[in-house]
């Protein structure tokens, strides 16, 4: 078996440096352009990326990284799991991933703790799992042709049934790994990369068997490339002896998220994750090279933590990003540069016996620099950037109990029973993106713009009042995003102009850069929130995206605990949630969706977890008055282990998806105690609900909580629905609310 190359990278972005992948899916969807116009981007961009990361000094280049939408749906195709109903469809990798008319998609969900949202295997009884390599072979080939030989990723057996929630499935399933491995194998392929991201979880004893079973199986084929284990995003614990145990000749483990592996690894290769893939900083030569130092194996490789697909391209797209700032970062290709350099230190390091870990440290420097053909300038050091102490906190004081506010705000706010709202977005249309790409341009003034969005927010106002809605909202017109906008707005916080990553399919966000010390300098939303209230004589509910959401959808400072970067955040939206309210807004709804992303993959770090973040909602929320009804929103449905902490929250109302997961989510939070709002439609799907429907959805909500406190609303925001969706669908939301109210006794 052939040695494993120096250096690697888990996985690469594959969206395209300007989003040509996304323009490109978008295209195709639409009918303007052909499948094999897609297949020719995806080409393009494949070859890109072999090429940037052999020019960069990167011996051991991934393939099958690349996707046209996910890797676990690539995986369920390569494995024959493609449920019978798709199979007729004109395409059905993208029926399956989008869903067709009358096709709903298969259900999708966060990739572990990761904003990157992948598609869920769906195994039953009806799956015949039949290997269809041609992907991973296909790409081979593509490499090779260009000269390049490549080491194909594929998820593993193990991860791939968990995430099916089918494990009692690896038998058959590795009869198709097998196979796999005989094609590589018969291709001329030295190593085969199987991600089993699931192994750094809590693994009961029957799924460490599992493990152990599927690579003592594979390990022991006849045919077969060298196997490489990946794992990432956090410490293998408990599955690093097991796998230590099989024929597996090489194991790759996260030194940022994870410890140096203490099981004994002398036989193995180990892959050693000590550049980041999952934040974007500089990495420190000094700590890096201590860690490959203690590795205790056979031989150590250089690598990222995990894929760099949850980082952008390349810091050439930012040339706005302050010095000081820039010279503290790393994007991918960044990255790729600083692992060809740490594997060419190590090496040195190991080679000179005498070699301290500092001369390594200038060796890193010298060839990162040279890697990425820049002008020596700020060399990465060991220190992290001196840091200011963390502001004072500001007391922190605690909302009257429930009853007491709930008696200030009905006397208040006088709503009438089963009170009807929306989440807080209304669509984005066509015209305010443009509106916002014309005051980038130069070609709108600002105020030009600002008396755009206020007839939106007039429209959207109109519309409600039509509707018969009874609390407002003002559409969010002026968020490009919800965290962006607000980065965009505090102190501490940088944006980017192409730092684009991945979240689904074509979908990508740009996360902003928590680089400082977080603060408010002015009022962020108030004007808007005011100016809508100003127009009605109904309550408008203010709108916040809350600390812990803010802080999960960005990049943020690794110098300080997440803890204290999110009670700096709190305070600021504490500021905010104050000046809302002294512009006379009654109700004011801060959203946590990212609170369950956030939760640790282990269960031992979660209820720690749970307690700051609670801790940070209440900081941020805790300065309203009584009488001000303090909305939260939260949308998913596997609330399961967060429950105690969403009522933990402490909010008036609580607005959670349901319309999907219907009943189970009733029970769940029937026992809160204070105001709920379940989702009666999915905002997901372009489809209106009938009146009728809503009804019966509502009739059961009703069966299930008192209905003095249940409040209706659609799952979530309605930014990417169109006015004609909206307006039919809360027209018969009104309907069915108006129709169950005039039943209730009196
Ligand atoms: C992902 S949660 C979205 C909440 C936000 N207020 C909206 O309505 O869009
Ligand atoms: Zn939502």
């Amino acid at each position: 078996m052939s040695s494993f190359p120096t250096s690697t990278v888990l996985g690469y972005p594959r969206i395209g440096p300007r989003r040509e992948l996304k323009r490109a899916l978008e295209s195709y969807w639409s009918g303007r352009s052909t499948r094999a116009d897609l297949d020719r981007v995806g080409a393009g961009l494949r070859e890109r990326t072999w090429r940037r990361l052999a020019e960069l000094g990167l011996d051991g280049l991934p393939s099958n990284t690349f996707s046209l939408y996910d890797q676990v749906l690539d995986t369920a195709v390569l494995l024959g799991a493609v449920p019978e109903r798709y199979r007729d469809a004109a395409d059905p990798y993208f029926a399956m991933a989008r869903g067709t008319e009358g096709l709903a998609p298969l259900r999708m969900t966060k990739w572990f703790d990761t904003n990157y949202h992948y598609i869920v295997p769906e195994i039953g009884p009806d799956t015949v799992f039949k290997l269809d390599a041609s992907k991973p072979l296909g790409e081979v080939r593509e490499a090779r042709a260009l000269g390049f030989e490549t080491r194909p990723v594929v998820v593993g057996p193990v991860t791939f049934l968990l995430l099916g929630s089918a494990l009692d499935r690896l038998d058959e399933v590795l009869g198709c790994y097998e196979e796999l491995l005989a094609a590589l194998a018969a291709e001329g392929v030295a190593w085969v990369q199987l991600d089993e991201p699931a192994l750094v979880g809590d693994r009961t004893p029957g799924e460490l068997a599992a493990v152990r079973a599927a690579y003592e199986r594979l390990g022991s084929a006849a045919a077969r490339p060298g196997l490489f284990v990946a794992s990432y995003f956090g410490d293998l614990g408990e599955s690093l002896p097991v796998l230590a145990g099989t024929p597996v000749e090489a194991i790759g483990v996260d030194l940022v998220r994870g410890g140096v592996p203490v099981a004994d690894l002398t036989g193995k290769t180990v892959v050693a994750g000590v550049v980041s893939g999952r934040d974007v900083w500089r990495t420190s030569p000094g700590r890096a090279l201590a860690a490959l130092d203690a590795v205790r194996a056979a031989r150590v490789v250089v690598s990222t933590s995990c894929s760099l697909l949850h980082v952008p391209y390349s810091l050439a797209g930012e040339p706005g990003l302050e010095p000081e700032l820039r010279g503290r970062l790393a994007f991918a290709e960044e990255k790729v540069a600083e692992v060809v350099a740490l594997a060419a230190a190590h090496a040195a390091a190991r080679a000179s016996a005498r070699a301290s870990a500092r001369a390594s440290a200038r060796a890193f420097a010298r060839a990162s620099t040279h890697a990425l053909g820049s002008a020596p300038g700020v060399l990465p050091g060991d220190d992290q950037p001196s840091v200011a102490l963390p502001p004072e906190p500001s007391p922190s004081q605690e909302r009257s109990p429930y009853a007491v506010r709930a008696a200030a705000q009905a006397a208040h706010l006088r709503l009438p029973p089963l009170p009807t709202t929306t989440i807080g977005s209304f669509p984005q249309t066509g015209e305010l993106r443009a509106a916002r790409a014309a005051v980038a341009a130069g070609t709108l003034s600002q105020a030009g713009y600002e008396r755009r969005v206020e007839a939106e927010i007039e429209r959207v106002i109109r519309v409600q009042e039509r509707l018969g809605l009874d609390v407002l909202v003002h559409g969010e017109p002026e968020r490009n995003d919800m965290v962006q906008y607000f980065a965009e707005h505090l102190d501490g916080f940088a944006v980017t102009t192409n730092g684009w990553v991945q979240s689904y399919g074509s979908r990508c966000t740009r996360p902003p850069i928590l680089h400082g010390d977080v603060a408010r300098p002015e009022p962020i939303t108030v004007r808007w929130a005011g100016y809508a209230q100003s127009l009605t004589s109904q309550p408008v509910k203010g709108m916040l995206t809350g600390p812990v959401t803010i802080v999960a959808w960005s990049f943020v400072r690794d110098d300080l605990p997440l803890r204290d970067v999110v009670l700096q955040v709190a305070d600021a939206i504490g500021q905010e949630v104050r000046d809302l309210e002294a512009a006379g807004l009654s109700i004011i709804q801060v959203d946590e969706p990212a609170l369950r992303e956030l939760l640790p993959l282990r269960r031992s770090a979660q209820a720690e977890y749970l307690e700051w973040a609670v801790a940070a909602y209440r900081r941020a929320t805790s300065g309203a008055s009584e009488r001000t009804q303090i909305h939260t929103h939260l949308c998913y449905s596997d609330a399961d282990q967060i429950l105690a902490a969403i009522d933990g929250l402490d909010a008036d109302v609580t607005t959670i998806e349901s319309a999907r997961s219907g009943a189970r989510i009733l029970g769940a939070v029937s026992a809160f105690g204070r105001g709920l709002g379940p989702g009666v439609y999915d905002i997901h799907s372009p489809r209106v609900p009938s009146a009728e429907e809503v009804e019966s959805l509502l009739r059961r909500t009703v069966e299930a909580l008192p209905v003095e406190r249940v409040w209706v609303n659609p799952d979530c925001g309605l930014k990417t629905r169109t006015y004609e969706e909206v307006e039919a669908s809360l027209a018969n939301v009104v309907t069915a609310t108006r129709r169950l109210r005039s039943a209730l006794p009196h």
